[in-house]
């Protein structure tokens, strides 16, 4: 297999890059969008070790240029719109610009003052302007387990499932970069002791482990993406978390799917990271059986091996509770077939479509990516580290998402996606 870009042995002059635990080695390069300083104008930047590179600065310099200006701007959008063979040549001649060997910016102590930045003291925001987020549901283990909480432990995975990377059109509007508080949503419920719901402050609130892809083309309408050059259209990943609220899905789900339990917040990591830089980490999906229809087979190798994490750290104040470790390899639908599947129709997709895994459970103990499952629907209470427990997700709590690649010697990180929770706005 090649590698685009960096190679695995090369090394940066910038020294926490070169470090075995950084989410961030030369190997890496994710792209975001960054203040200097709070307050200060967006631009962008890709992350290495613990500085940003400001390539606003190098743009300025005439030491990165793309045909046109693209990176003093507040959305990664114009930079994605040139193409995969503008992405390929920036990573190329970003990573030239960071390698040990290489003086050009190394040697020159004031141009790499302005454009080395702490990554301490940026302050992030969200990397893409996103017309459009749909979140798949993608994981057989997470399926099964929600159809065995919410309908029927006898029949918990439903027949479409095998067929199709089933999906719900989700919000784009209320997409949040991590960092950003989350509150509490009101809404209807139904309790169970009474006939009529009631309005208030959701009582079963969740995460939901996900990783989700940035489209990377335009397509036009009526025109189908087939699976085996879906991966074309995509520019990187970060990790996601899909914010829900239990219990006002489970009464307004049917017979639309989710709607207000899931639109008021999602939440990404600001670390968009280039799909080039997942390539070492390509692995087998799980086998499909039955056989997909035609328009949703694929050769060669469609999952990732990338190790996830979830966390909790309690408005209590004591250390976090580690959730969840699992993996995106797990998933039963790829990518390809996620972008071939939404486009069957003829639905077009835009620069800076965000699109969910949708959560990411896995086989083993401890793999599972919401609260709802490991607390069996708040039944099994979670014990937390440092005394206390947890069905779902309290006033005051913060969800920390994690995940990386492990290299040999390096990690391609998405560093974190985190929001803590506010309570909900009082009625
Ligand atoms: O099975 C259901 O009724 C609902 C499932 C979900 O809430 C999951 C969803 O948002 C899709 C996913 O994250 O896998
Ligand atoms: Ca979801
Ligand atoms: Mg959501």
């Amino acid at each position: 297999m090649t590698t685009i870009g960096p190679q695995p042995d090369w090394r940066s002059w910038v020294e926490s890059a070169n470090s075995a635990d950084t989410h961030f080695p030369i190997q890496n390069l994710p792209y975001g969008v960054f203040s200097p300083e709070p307050g200060a104008s967006p631009r962008i930047g890709v992350a290495i070790g613990d500085f940003v590179l400001d390539l606003s600065e190098l743009e300025a310099e005439g030491l990165l240029w793309c045909g046109k200006k693209v990176f003093d701007h507040s959305t990664l959008n114009p930079f994605i719109t040139l193409g995969r063979a503008a992405w390929r040549d920036a990573r190329q001649r970003i990573a030239q610009l960071l390698r040990d060997s290489e003086p050009a910016l190394r040697d020159n102590v004031m141009l790499r003052e302005r454009c080395l930045v702490p990554s301490t003291r940026v302050q992030m925001h969200l990397p893409v302007q996103i017309p459009g987020y749909t979140d798949f549901y993608s994981s057989k283990e997470h399926a099964t387990n929600v159809g065995k909480l919410f309908r029927d432990p006898d029949n918990a995975l439903l027949p479409n499932w095998l067929e199709m990377p089933i999906a719900y059109n989700g919000r784009a509007s209320s997409v949040v970069v991590s960092g950003t508080p989350v509150q509490r949503p009101n809404g209807q419920m139904k309790l169970p002791d009474q006939q009529r719901p009631v309005f208030g402050a959701c009582r079963k609130l969740d995460l939901e482990l996900e990783m989700g892809f940035i489209v990377g083309a335009q397509t036009p309408l009526g025109t189908p993406i087939p699976c085996d050059q879906a991966q074309e259209y995509v520019f990187g990943m970060v990790l996601l978390n899909d914010w829900s609220a239990r219990d006002l899905q489970a009464w307004e789900y049917v017979p639309l799917g989710p709607f207000n339990a899931k639109t008021f917040a999602t939440t990404i990591s600001p670390w968009v990271v280039p799909f080039d830089a997942l390539e070492p980490f390509r692995v087998a999906q799980p086998s499909q059986s039955p056989e997909p229809l035609a328009y949703l087979q694929q050769t060669g190798e469609h999952a990732f091996d990338i190790h996830l994490e979830a966390w909790l750290r309690p408005h209590e104040g004591h250390d976090e509770t580690l959730l969840c470790q699992t993996n995106f390899r797990y998933l039963y639908w790829s990518i390809a077939q996620q972008l071939a599947h939404h486009t069957v129709s003829g639905c077009n997709v835009r620069v800076g479509d965000l699109m969910g895994s949708g959560t990411i459970s896995g086989p083993e103990p401890g793999s599972l990516g919401s609260l709802l499952e490991i607390t069996l629907n708040g039944r099994e209470p979670l014990a937390l580290k440092g005394g206390g427990q947890r069905g779902f997700i309290e006033d005051g709590d913060a969800i920390r998402l994690t995940g990386w690649c492990q290299g040999e010697g390096y990690r391609v990180g998405f560093g974190n996606c985190e929001g803590k929770v506010l309570a909900a706005r009082s009625l």
